[in-house]
């Protein structure tokens, strides 16, 4: 059997620059740029773990897409930008690491298709924006800044900085994050955010601000309305929060559905007067609408901290020289303990948690943060692992039955385990391609973050289903299409069963629990619609044969027949078989479909 069959001509294949290490793996001798300044404990704890690290700050964008191809990990804040074209170059890349929250400056899309798990460290300067955030509203509400400068510049102007109390106002709050609010998840129109898996993170601006006073409403669509009570936050949407707010703070991440969300449509909406605050990216408010909005009065004030350049480009300072404008340089999350302090605060926290993070990766160990590798974080759950390795070798299975282009995948799931489906469809992928030889452009191998996207740039159908599972409690099913027909393959894994533990139930009674378990023992038990159980392991003859005596069904494991009386014979054999054996083999009377098969 060919090892690399652009048979399945689908598939770009080209030879293997790179292979993800299946087990064993460390983070030893692995090389590290970190492209932005970093507290030295991030760099303490990498090295600990014997990783090479270069703190290049200031990289220009050509000599960085130079460089790059020798780290096998990336660390920046938002000061570097990480488009596509560089991690196109990041041919040993495994992992790039935002110490800090918002990831707009990574192309995470380029990232995932080049199967690169992008981190973040969404709970470490939480508290620091939050309180940025609540000393931005209050200074607005009094003018602090403003009075400030005045003072400085040795005048007393008591009656120009007339303020507002902000108990009994409304805080209209966009986005009801981990910032915006007690969460556990960053998530707003943000998906690939939805799937970081992250600690819980302290009280936030709301509850700062419900202290002053306020009353609170808020707009996010994942965030459920009952939740949203329960904080005492009214759940409103974006047009009642704009509209409602008299001080409005946005929190969304920075994407197509956000930028510019408040502009000069959404601020007509708003109340005369409304305070606005940013300190969640720039772009999110339309700066030349802003100012307009401060010019005409409509907005009696805003706060910001973050801008579409930062720097800002010298058409924004307009907006920042604006008298009733406060402005911070993106100091959300500038915080950092006392020397000898117990206690890290942001810059701190953020640099031990991705340092951690990306020492786990290189490991493959558990990873927090992770932000474009739904299918990695699953695969990473002790229920599901079976479900991942089973997968695989039934993708690696059909691959090597198949010779023609696939055109489609199905994924048919029994066993009632969450997010199996999509997790298999994944790993079968990862099988299928790994087994074709199949390689991105730059000769990656394609592995569980990068594999549906490969699949969908080759039009590639992928489906998945639950299903029941017949006489199996737990069934994982299949079935490739190709212009040339399809194959069908399922299998299921069996839990080890201890004599003591899980006892025989007496005869008549249902299975107890513990044998519906899937376990790591892999069995294939149907082949081609035919009705068998076998362990996928090592070189396997399988071939069909017409059920009758003298045709080669000796020493095998035989399924059940079809109407025409074929079955399909398996027998475990030592070593690989020739294809010219195997053709050979076809040629017998009332013999078909002759393949070695093989997994490793
Ligand atoms: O997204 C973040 O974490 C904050 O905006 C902080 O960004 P910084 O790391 O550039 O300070």
């Amino acid at each position: 059997m060919p090892k690399n069959p652009s048979s399945n001509g689908a598939m770009d294949v080209t030879s293997p620059k790179r292979a993800r290490t299946q087990g064993g793996a460390s983070a030893k001798g692995k090389k590290v740029l970190i492209s932005d300044p970093i507290e030295q404990v991030c760099v303490d704890i990498l090295q600990k773990a014997g990783v090479v690290v270069d703190c290049k700050s200031k990289v220009p964008p050509a000599e960085l897409k130079k460089i790059i191809g020798e780290y096998d990990g990336l660390i920046v804040r938002s000061g570097t930008t990480v488009t596509a074209e560089i991690i196109e170059s990041a041919h040993k890349m495994t992992a790039i690491g935002r110490a800090g929250t918002g990831v707009d400056n990574i192309d995470c899309v380029a990232a995932t298709k080049k199967g690169i798990i992008v981190m973040n460290t969404p709970g470490g300067n939480t508290v620091s924006a939050a309180e940025h955030t609540c000393a931005l509203i209050a200074s607005l509400a009094r003018n602090v800044a403003q009075g400030d400068a005045s003072m400085k510049a040795r005048k007393w102007d008591r009656k120009k900085y007339m303020g507002v109390e902000l108990s009994g106002k409304t805080l209209g709050v966009l986005g009801l994050g981990r910032v915006g609010r007690e969460a556990t998840s960053s998530s707003f129109s943000c998906p690939l955010l939805l799937f970081s898996s992250s600690p819980p993170s302290p009280p936030p601006v709301i509850s700062r601000m419900q202290s002053y006073g306020m009353d609170v409403i808020g707009y996010d669509p994942f965030f459920p309305p009952d939740a949203s009570r329960k904080l005492n936050i009214e759940p409103v949407s974006a047009a009642d929060c704009m509209a409602r707010a008299d001080f409005l703070t946005v929190h969304v991440p920075l994407l197509d559905d956000t930028k510019d969300m408040i502009n000069k449509t959404s601020i007509a909406t708003m109340k005369p007067g409304v305070r606005i605050i940013n300190c969640a990216r720039g772009g999110i408010i339309n700066e030349a609408d802003l100012l307009a909005a401060l010019q005409s009065g409509h907005v009696a004030g805003a706060a910001v901290d973050v801008f579409e350049s930062e720097p800002p480009a010298e058409h924004e300072w307009a907006l920042i020289e604006h008298p009733k404008l406060v402005a911070t340089p993106h100091l959300g999350a500038s915080t950092l303990e006392a020397q000898g302090a117990s206690t890290l605060e942001a810059q701190g926290k953020v640099a031990e948690e991705i340092a951690n993070s990306l020492v786990a990766a290189f490991a493959e160990q558990p990873v927090v943060g992770v932000v474009n590798a739904p299918n990695l974080t699953l695969s990473q759950k002790p229920e599901l692992k079976p479900w991942t390795a089973l997968a695989t070798s039934l993708g690696k299975l059909l691959a090597q039955v198949n010779k023609a282009a696939v055109t489609s995948l199905q994924v048919q799931v029994s066993g009632k385990v969450e997010k199996a489906g999509e997790l298999c469809a994944a790993a079968a992928l990862v099988g299928l391609f790994d087994q074709s030889g199949a390689r991105d452009e730059t000769g990656a191998a394609i592995n569980l973050i990068s594999a549906p996207a490969f699949a969908a740039e080759r039009e590639m159908k992928v489906t998945t289903q639950e299903v029941e599972g017949g006489v199996f409690s737990s069934l994982l099913k299949l079935t490739v299409t190709t212009p040339k027909g399809s194959h069908v393959i399922a299998g299921t894994g069996l839990a080890a069963i201890g004599p003591r533990s899980q006892p025989i139930p007496p005869r008549g009674a249902a299975p107890s629990p513990a044998r519906t378990v899937f376990g790591s023992s892999q069995r294939v038990v149907e082949f081609e619609g035919h009705k068998l159980e076998f362990e996928p392991k090592g070189y396997m003859l399988v071939y069909k044969s017409i059920d009758k005596p003298g045709v080669l069904s000796r020493a095998c494991v035989v399924s059940h027949g079809d109407a025409q009386g074929a079955v399909v014979n398996v027998m475990a054999i030592d070593r690989k078989v020739e294809a010219a054996v195997l053709s050979k083999a076809a040629e017998l009377a009332d013999v078909s479909q002759v393949h070695c098969l093989h997994i490793g």
